[in-house]
């Protein structure tokens, strides 16, 4: 697989604190990679960087990406107070490709409107986001990240909290995503949805303790080592799918 991003010793974090020490890792292109790991392992930072909103200390980040990436951040971090609609929120995701005068064309329109049907939310399109579910939150922001139509889509915890049905779309738009040529990498806590990415990153104390297809990455002893499985738990066998351990 082309590797779409590469880094190489990077090191990260925030004011006094370095999350990420010596990092590297490589992110396929046209794929989707889950990025797994305990509460506090860098996830969310490696995202950050990934996206330039978290500056390398040290090292390099190479993207072989021609936009800028997109970020989908998580729920809870979108004020609900936002007085915005479902499809202003979608058509933010369009902003950074509009002109100097800002106007919308029939096809940023036409994006707009197909993101939000793909994501089941074209009945909500005048709602304000505050009045929605989680859920359907969720989906609008999602929806908001594909209609950018980066290179680089990067998604922190997208299916977390959601029905089984809102997780299955949500996965089944990021596989195509990745089939039309995005790379899209996610952080999960969902071993079982990791298991279906085609690349996996399992990180432990902000550095990369596995890295390569989950098959080969989310092995029960790997899991236990760094705390994401609870001791005894019997380890997988090879191609089995993993339910998420939760709480
Ligand atoms: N804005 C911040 N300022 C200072 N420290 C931070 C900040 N954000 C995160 N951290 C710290 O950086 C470390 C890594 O956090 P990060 O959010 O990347 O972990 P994570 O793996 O995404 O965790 P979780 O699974 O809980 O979301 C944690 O120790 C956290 O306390």
């Amino acid at each position: 697989m082309k590797q779409q991003v590469t880094l190489d010793e990077v090191s990260a974090g925030y004011a006094g604190r370095t999350v990420l020490s010596r990092f590297s890792a490589r992110i396929p292109g046209s794929a989707t990679t889950a990025v797994v790991g305990p509460n506090g392992s860098g996830k969310s930072t490696l995202l950050g960087v990934l996206a330039g909103v978290i500056p390398v200390r040290a090292g390099t980040v190479t993207h072989r990406t021609s936009t800028r990436p997109a970020l989908v951040a998580q729920r809870s971090t979108v004020s609900d107070a936002l007085p915005v609609t479902v499809r202003d929120t979608v058509t933010m995701g369009r902003w950074e490709r509009l002109g100097l005068l800002g106007r919308m064309s029939s096809r940023d329109r036409s994006v707009v409107e197909a993101c939000m049907d793909r994501l089941g939310i074209g009945e909500l399109a005048e709602r304000r986001l505050g009045e929605l579910s989680g859920g359907q939150r969720q989906r609008a922001l999602v929806a908001q990240g594909l209609a950018q139509e980066a290179d680089l889509l990067l998604l922190d915890e997208p299916t977390a909290g959601l029905d089984p049905e809102a997780q299955r779309l949500i996965t089944e738009v990021l596989g195509e995503a990745a089939a039309e040529g995005a790379t899209v990498v996610h952080v999960t806590h969902d071993l079982a949805a990791a298991g279906r990415a085609d690349h996996c990153l399992l990180l432990h104390a902000g550095r990369p303790v596995g890295d390569g297809p989950p098959h080969e990455v989310l092995t029960g002893e790997a899991l236990e080592r760094v705390g994401e499985l609870p001791r005894q738990t019997r380890p997988p066998a090879v191609g089995e799918q993993v339910d998420a351990p939760r709480g």
